[in-house]
């Protein structure tokens, strides 16, 4: 079998989809994308097109190393971004031709069923407990919110009481029959996250999400040291090369790549596996659509130390389209308390509406994140 055509997509609200074609007829799907630079991914798409026409698509592994190694300068998140969306095609692709669907191929289910988690409250978190109150009538119970709006390097005491009092409420009005997890997003500077988690302790938050901005990850086990509130990461980090160095140093008790950004299926098993060692969970990062979700499922469903996994149904982002609009078997992504089976068809075991997918695609906006600043003018992490 040889690739013979790369297609992409760029669809609302803001993902990009890849179709993989093969000389046999057999077509994979992928999600090659970084939210707010999916043209930058599309041409890192196309200048590994050149490689991967003519190539067996089956040889996964040989295919990851040639384009990751391949090139002299290598990683961060526009390449492994495009890496990981071709490495889910070619798994789809796979999966399609031996007729199983991934896990399978990667030693089959470690679990029956997975636990999702849904947003509340959008990007200045506000109507949390009305958000909470729709969601749990379906029967979700495990949540991730903002915790703060913009957040100065060294802010106040009003400023800490605004962010916890939302959190405050949250316990008042559901006590312990939810759980939720509170994104710090890279806003709280280092000054300030000790003094907020120490503030946030009282409320048990299940878990406190980019405590700090990536790039400063050497202050995470100093963190955990100050804090009970398991500490994750890991949205910003893309490849097992970049997470050894947190395994290592510790503090983080979650961690959580994007199989659309860190590498694919193929790079965040062995992110699992290296996690598993550490007695690190993983809660995969997963805000995009319907392909990137069905490749975190097969990473969740081989993977002992999966203990949560985010879905963008509802999610504050999805302006334009919804997470299962371009998905023609809706029915296999329906959560049951909470839950959600895995998806046994062939391959990643979503069936694309590509019609839909190619409407979508014609005059697509571009999304960028907004470009915050605190008040004194100067820039503020969104
Ligand atoms: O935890 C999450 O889902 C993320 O922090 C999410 O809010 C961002 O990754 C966003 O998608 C960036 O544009
Ligand atoms: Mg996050």
């Amino acid at each position: 079998m040889k690739i013979t055509k790369l297609t992409t997509y760029r669809v609302p609200p803001r993902w990009m989809l890849l179709k993989i074609e093969t000389d046999e007829g057999v077509f994979g799907w992928g999600e090659p994308v970084i939210e707010g630079r999916a043209r930058t991914v599309e041409t890192a798409v196309r200048e590994m097109e050149q490689f991967l026409i003519g190539q067996d698509p089956a040889r996964i592994n040989d295919l990851w190393q040639a384009m990751y190694r391949g090139g002299f300068y290598r990683g961060g998140a526009i390449l492994m971004s495009a890496i990981a969306g071709i490495d889910q095609a070619l798994w789809d692709i796979k999966g399609k031709t031996l007729g199983v669907p991934v896990y399978e191929l990667l030693g089959g289910r470690v679990r029956d069923k997975m636990k999702m988690y849904s947003w509340v409250g959008g990007d200045r978190p506000s109507d949390v407990i009305s958000g909470i109150r729709k969601l749990r009538e379906i029967g979700i119970d495990t949540f991730k919110m903002n915790g703060t709006e913009e957040f100065r390097m060294l802010d106040s005491a009003r400023a800490v009481d605004e962010a916890v009092g939302r959190i405050a409420e949250i316990r008042e009005a559901f006590g312990n029959e939810i759980e939720f997890g509170i994104d710090f997003h890279g806003r709280v500077a280092a000054p300030m996250a000790k003094v907020l988690l120490r503030a946030l302790e009282p409320y048990r938050p299940l878990f406190v999400e980019e405590p700090v901005l990536a790039e400063q990850a050497e202050y995470y086990p100093r963190l955990a040291e100050s804090t009970s509130i398991p500490l994750a990461a890991g949205e910003r980090m893309y490849s097992r090369f970049e997470f050894k160095r947190v395994f290592e140093q510790g503090g983080i008790a979650i961690v959580q790549p994007d199989v659309s950004h860190a590498g694919g299926i193929t790079e965040c098993v062995k992110i699992a596996a290296m996690a598993e060692a550490y007695d690190v969970a993983l809660a995969l990062h997963c805000p995009l659509g319907p392909v990137a979700l069905a490749a975190c499922l097969h990473v969740d469903f081989v993977s002992h130390n999966a203990v949560l996994q985010e879905q963008s149904m509802g999610i504050h982002y999805n302006k334009g389209a919804e997470l299962l609009d371009y998905v023609k078997n809706k029915e296999d992504f329906r959560m049951d308390g909470g839950y959600i089976a895995a998806l046994t068809k062939p391959g990643l075991g979503v069936v694309i509406d590509e019609e839909r997918v190619i409407e979508a695609s014609r005059n697509c906006p571009d999304w960028s994140n907004p470009l915050w600043r605190h008040e004194d003018g100067s820039v503020a992490e969104w």
